[in-house]
């Protein structure tokens, strides 16, 4: 049936499909009153003509008057229902994909991320579905019920005078072959268009996000002229598609429009050789002069509908991108956390290239009760086991558990729940202090927020915010500093009161007086659980229970601070030159 192969095409819900046939259903019955309208018109001029030239007696008013009354009646039902079906079903049906997209990418795992590009994601989830839901409330219902209507009406037209009929309808399946001819030919174009979008979003992310990296070295003008040229590229491109497209659209309504001349001709033979009546020929003109109307918009917007399809294509590709079957039972028996035989690799990336191994061989127990410290040389892999003990990844090989449960087959949402995170990189919400504390634990009252942002040391800054800690931060806490932005990430911290504590260097970002008070709130914080810290600087970790030194994605070697410096191995050596860099000074 054709409306289940536009659901598949079309990637549409139930309800999506029921307001297409809806829409297809009153698009028809207003091109049938229009037409119906148009019937008044020809019974008033017959009548009127008949007077003239026959000397018949002119009808009653009345007859016409309650056919116009009815005419406008139905024609305002029927342009209600259409409205309706065709617009707010479909609007309500695109806000509904862009939900069920949201929901899909929050579910699906971080490798997904790092395969796709993230324009391009972005482009989809705006750019695709805005696209769909033009297609959809502009041209679904509307292009199918033209098609019925015109089918209905022509099929009485045969009735009247075939040869009429064909005269006039014979440019309607003729202007959509046209179109649907050049329809292959236009997908490179169509790709093109969108892929040269998507180098544009690229563009100004990467622009926006590197704003002061590029000023601070004086890069403006060279980032700028390549934003320019991505830009005029895309122009281009979307020049040249919309000319090609013109040039079809225009092409389909001068051939549909050639209807009219061919009725003309074939009428006015027809009244020469007195086959026909003058006023058949007269009602076939006025039936030309309406029934190409309801196509004019479908022509000048199939080309949507065509990219509608692939906008539908690549939604689709992510809401088929499979998850995994997780439990979202997890009662572990401790939260020791255990990595046995780890080895991981970022993957594929965009450029399709598989990823270098990052860890090949890891094995360590951070226990409950402790703080296990991660170092290592930069890049040897410290962030990448945070990650993958909170299962923000999964291990290529080997297994991660949490009291003996693999979290590969806990849900992450679930498995989150028992984890407290502090990263270098602190992300935060355009809303206010308080609002970004609470992000910890949602219904936490007033006073367990403020008790957890006092304990982070937050009071100090707050207090100078002009509202407090109801004062907006701005976009990722662009109106704080670096160390106010990872006490708000620690009060965060403190707040959710997890049994796993993951922290990456949290004291980095901070000064002297601060890190002192923040550290005595992380004492409390960590106490009785089970802490990994990944550590740069070799203080950090002075009072650590064990450590485990990684270089090049192995365990160098692990234990507790006092056998690796009696060991004289590489954390002996990391120390020794931690201690010659605390004591460089200018000179
Ligand atoms: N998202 C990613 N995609 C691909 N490669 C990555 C990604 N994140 C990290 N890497 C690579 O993995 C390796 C280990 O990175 P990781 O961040 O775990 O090291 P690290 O020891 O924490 O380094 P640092 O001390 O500098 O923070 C690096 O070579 C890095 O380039």
């Amino acid at each position: 049936m054709i409306f289940d192969k536009l659901k598949e095409t079309y990637a549409l819900s139930d309800q999506g499909i029921r307001g297409a046939k809806w829409g297809t259903f009153w698009t028809c019955v207003t091109n049938l009153v229009t037409m119906g309208g148009m019937a008044v018109l020809f019974l008033a001029m017959d009548a009127f003509v008949k007077h003239l030239t026959q000397g018949a007696e002119l009808p009653g008013i009345a007859p016409f008057a309650i056919g116009l009354v009815a005419f406008f009646a139905l024609l305002f039902l029927s342009n209600w229902q259409q409205y309706n079906y065709t617009y707010n079903v479909f609007y309500e049906e695109s806000g509904r994909q862009r939900i069920e997209l949201a929901e899909r990418l929050r579910k699906l795992p971080l490798a997904f991320f790092g395969r796709r590009d993230l324009a391009d994601l972005t482009e989809t989830i705006l750019g695709d579905v805005r696209v769909m839901e033009h297609a959809y409330s502009h041209v679904l219902g509307e292009l199918f019920g033209a098609v019925l209507s015109t089918a209905i009406v022509f099929v009485c037209c045969l009735a009247f005078n075939w040869q009429l009929a064909l005269a006039a309808f014979w440019s309607v399946p003729v202007a959509f072959a046209i179109l649907f001819a050049t329809r292959k030919p236009m997908e490179p174009v169509i790709r093109r268009t969108r892929d040269a979008a998507v180098t544009v979003s690229e563009g100004v992310q990467e622009t926006l996000d590197c704003v002061r990296e590029i000023r601070a070295t004086n890069q403006e003008t060279h980032y700028l002229s390549r934003l320019n040229a991505k830009i005029d590229a895309a122009e281009r491109t979307t020049t040249g598609a919309e000319l090609a497209n013109g040039l079809l659209v225009n092409s389909s309504f001068v051939v549909l429009r050639l209807g009219i001349a061919t009725t003309l001709i074939c009428g006015a033979s027809l009244v020469a050789a007195g086959q026909v009546d003058f006023m058949v020929m007269f009602a076939f003109l006025l039936v030309v002069s309406r029934i190409y109307a309801p196509f004019d918009q479908c022509l000048m917007l199939m080309a949507e509908l065509f990219s509608a399809k692939n906008s539908a294509r690549r939604m689709q590709e992510i809401m088929h991108e499979p998850l995994a079957a997780d439990s979202t039972e997890f009662s572990p028996a401790n939260h020791d956390v255990t990595f046995s035989h780890v080895a991981f690799s970022y993957g594929a990336g965009t450029d399709g290239r598989a990823g270098d191994a990052v860890l090949t061989d890891v094995s360590f127990t951070a226990k409950e009760g402790q703080v296990t410290a991660l170092v290592g040389p930069s890049g040897s892999g410290k962030s990448t086991c945070a990650r993958l003990a909170a299962r923000f990844w999964d291990a290529t090989a080997g297994t991660v558990s949490v009291g003996g449960v693999d979290v590969s087959n806990v849900d992450p949402e679930t498995l989150l729940k028992d984890y407290a995170v502090v990263f270098q990189d602190v992300l935060l919400f355009d809303d206010t202090v308080m609002g970004n504390i609470r992000l910890g634990r949602r219904g936490a009252t007033d006073a367990e927020v403020l008790a957890a942002a006092r304990a982070a040391n937050c009071d100090e800054f707050a207090h100078r915010l002009p509202q407090g800690y109801d004062t907006p931060i701005g976009e990722n806490g662009s109106k704080l500093s670096g160390g106010e932005r990872q006490r708000i990430s620690i009060a965060r911290a403190l707040l959710k009161d997890a049994p796993i504590v993951l922290l990456d260097e949290a004291t980095a970002s901070l000064d002297v007086e601060n890190e002192t008070q923040v550290q005595q709130a992380l004492s409390r914080l960590l106490a009785g659980k089970t802490v990994i810290v990944i550590a740069h600087r070799m203080r950090t970790v002075e009072n650590a229970d064990h450590i485990v030194v990684l270089r090049d994605g192995v365990v160098a070697e692990q234990g507790s601070p006092a056998e690796l410096k009696a060991a004289d191995g590489l954390f002996a050596h990391m120390v020794q030159l931690q201690k010659e860099s605390d004591a460089w000074q200018l000179a």
